[in-house]
């Protein structure tokens, strides 16, 4: 079995928590409400900030060509094409740029957007990339899951296309290749923190969507 199947193994109860948690099932339903996407499509247009960051470290610290220039390219990716989704999505939903500079970064964001930065810099490569990994991963998952049993008219068409899309997929096809290059030749140790910090970044991921349903806000 491969590094990423047994990962993905392992993490299968996570993922089903994930797919069926109220967010997703509502937004397959179309049901999920403009004041919670909205919430979401906000944190989220700061979290793909970080996101991009993140990944331009990690592109910085790859040992070999092709791959500086698959996680600059993904580093691009997400600051240019998934942050123009938002940007529809800002405008559908009456979010002026200086509404979205004056919204923080909710508890949940700040977490997640720290915890990658900071591995990014401070772990290594491996690890780094492991901690990347839920982030393209999941979505895509989620993305064909909830595109396969989406209500007509959804009004999140737009969401679920670019994450059930072959362009999306292409590139998670790609991280998930390099991850398992990676681990080939790590040690027993290093594939030990991979696993641990893919599973933490799977969490942030259900927390992410579990925080913009509660409509999450800083208590003080
Ligand atoms: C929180 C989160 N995680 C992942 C993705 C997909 N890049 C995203 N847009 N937002």
């Amino acid at each position: 079995m491969s590094f990423t199947a047994e990962i993905w193994k392992e993490n299968s109860a996570l993922f089903e928590t994930i797919r069926t948690m109220p967010f997703n099932q509502e937004l397959a339903d179309g049901t999920l409400s403009q004041e919670r996407f909205r919430h979401y499509m906000i944190q989220d247009a700061h979290y793909l900030v970080a996101f991009g960051r993140a990944l331009a470290v990690a592109a910085g610290k790859a040992d070999n060509s092709d791959e500086v220039a698959q996680f600059s390219e993904a580093a691009r990716t997400a600051i240019i094409v998934e942050r123009s989704l938002h940007a529809d999505f800002m405008e559908q939903f009456n979010v002026s740029p200086a509404t979205f500079s004056a919204t923080p970064l909710s508890p949940t964001t700040h977490h997640y957007c720290n915890y990658l930065v900071a591995t990014s810099w401070s772990a290594s490569y491996p690890v780094a990339l492991a901690a990347l990994l839920p982030c393209f991963w999941i979505y895509a998952e989620i993305g064909r899951d909830i595109l396969a049993r989406a209500a007509k008219n959804n009004p999140y068409d737009a969401w679920i296309a670019t994450y059930a899309g072959e362009e999306f997929h292409a590139a998670v096809r790609g991280v998930i290749q390099t991850v398992d290059r990676v681990a080939s030749v790590a040690s027993a140790e290093t594939r030990r923190d991979m696993h641990a910090a893919y599973t933490h970044a799977a969490k942030l991921e259900w927390m992410f969507w579990d925080a913009a349903y509660r409509l999450e806000q800083w208590a003080v």
